[in-house]
């Protein structure tokens, strides 16, 4: 599947190392992300130079051909919650992940649209089994 994967940037770096198990786990079971660079832990670097149009033109566009969005959303976002929503109301399936005990938005927690799925994990393997069984199952929602 194209996959969207959707993380902090702005709103802090710390889950990080999450990001990159979650990437590189989807890509080892053969999903393709349009997003793998938003894993690195040099992303400012990367980032850093585009225009703020640039950005929004071309994220959005990844989710308009994205089959599914798996979002890592224990820090806050703007752009993550934005692009949440963005992908919901284009019928994308969303699936937003949050350690346990992490303070997340009841604007996702709460989030009944069709398409939307919200799980907490306690570790990494709880994780990657969520986005596994998301992707296998949940993710063919409208
Ligand atoms: O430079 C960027 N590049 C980029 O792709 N984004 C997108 C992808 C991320 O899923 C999300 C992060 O938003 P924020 O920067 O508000 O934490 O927005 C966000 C920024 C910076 O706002």
């Amino acid at each position: 599947m194209r996959i969207y994967f959707s993380c902090s940037i702005t709103g802090g770096r710390g889950d990080q190392p999450a990001y990159a198990a979650l990437v590189a786990h989807l890509q080892a079971a053969g999903h393709r992300v349009l997003t793998a660079h938003l894993a690195s832990p040099d992303l400012q670097g990367q980032e850093g130079g585009l225009e703020p149009e640039a950005v929004y033109d071309r994220d959005t566009a990844w989710v308009r051909e994205a089959d599914a969005v798996v979002a890592e959303v224990s820090t806050p976002s703007h752009g993550v919650g934005f692009e949440v929503a963005y992908a919901l109301h284009r019928a994308k399936p969303v699936l937003c992940l949050h350690r346990r005990g992490a303070r997340v938005s009841r604007m996702i927690t709460g989030c009944r649209e069709p398409g939307m799925a919200c799980a907490e994990y306690g570790t990494e393997a709880e994780m990657l089994a969520l986005a596994d069984a998301f992707l296998a199952g949940g993710a063919s929602r409208p």
